[in-house]
């Protein structure tokens, strides 16, 4: 297993050791004991799998209270994933990193607790699968707009196809700062 640093510290792109053989092929997708080597030590307490067509985004998301670090990976097809610090006093608030997690290159992405999280699908169809530190909680439950300018996220899709929710997410500067997660260092 490599783990490779992003621009965005914090954020790192996990890649495993994959055993091919007649048979098809064999990988570790999470090993606490190898992620603690490299000071990552997630209690996962819920996993979650989603399907979406080509040019589906989801995103931009994020809970505050009850922050949610994320685990993720793609099993069928491709997506351009992106992490964004939204963390307020964070040194790279407003930053973000991207990965292209494929069924094929096997990534996996770890998104700490604070950022705000999104893909969209480069494939005829992606199913996407992750593991988060937290449960979902409704009320909690928080976006930012996907193409909000001051972001200025470098998204490889133009016309994206979104739910009503994320259509309507505020931008940014329009969240108030207690409704924002907090950075701790
Ligand atoms: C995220 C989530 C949704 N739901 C329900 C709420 C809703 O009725 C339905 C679809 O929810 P959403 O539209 O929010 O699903 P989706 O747009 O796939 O939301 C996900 O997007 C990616 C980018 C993330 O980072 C995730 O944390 C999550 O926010 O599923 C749960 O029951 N549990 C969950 O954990």
């Amino acid at each position: 297993m490599k783990v490779v640093e992003t621009g965005l510290p914090g954020c790192v792109v996990i890649e495993p050791q994959v055993f091919g053989d007649d048979r098809g092929f064999f990988f570790e997708s999470f090993n606490a004991d190898r992620l603690a080597q490299h000071g990552l030590t997630p209690a996962f307490v819920q996993g979650n799998v989603s399907s979406s067509s080509c040019g589906v985004l989801r995103g931009l998301h994020y809970q505050w209270p009850k922050p949610q670090g994320k685990y993720v990976s793609v099993v069928e097809g491709e997506v351009w994933d992106v992490a964004v610090d939204i963390r307020r006093d964070s040194p790279t608030f407003g930053k973000w990193a991207a990965v292209v997690l494929s069924a094929e290159n096997r990534r996996h992405f770890w998104i700490p607790e604070g950022f705000a999280h999104g893909f969209v699908t480069l494939s005829e169809r992606a199913v996407f699968t992750y593991l988060c530190t937290a449960t979902y909680d409704r009320e909690a439950d928080a976006g930012i707009r996907w193409n909000d300018a001051a972001l200025a996220v470098d998204w490889p899709v133009a016309d994206p196809v979104l739910s009503d929710k994320d259509a309507r997410a505020p931008f940014l500067a329009d969240v108030s700062e207690e409704r924002l997660p907090v950075y701790l260092p």
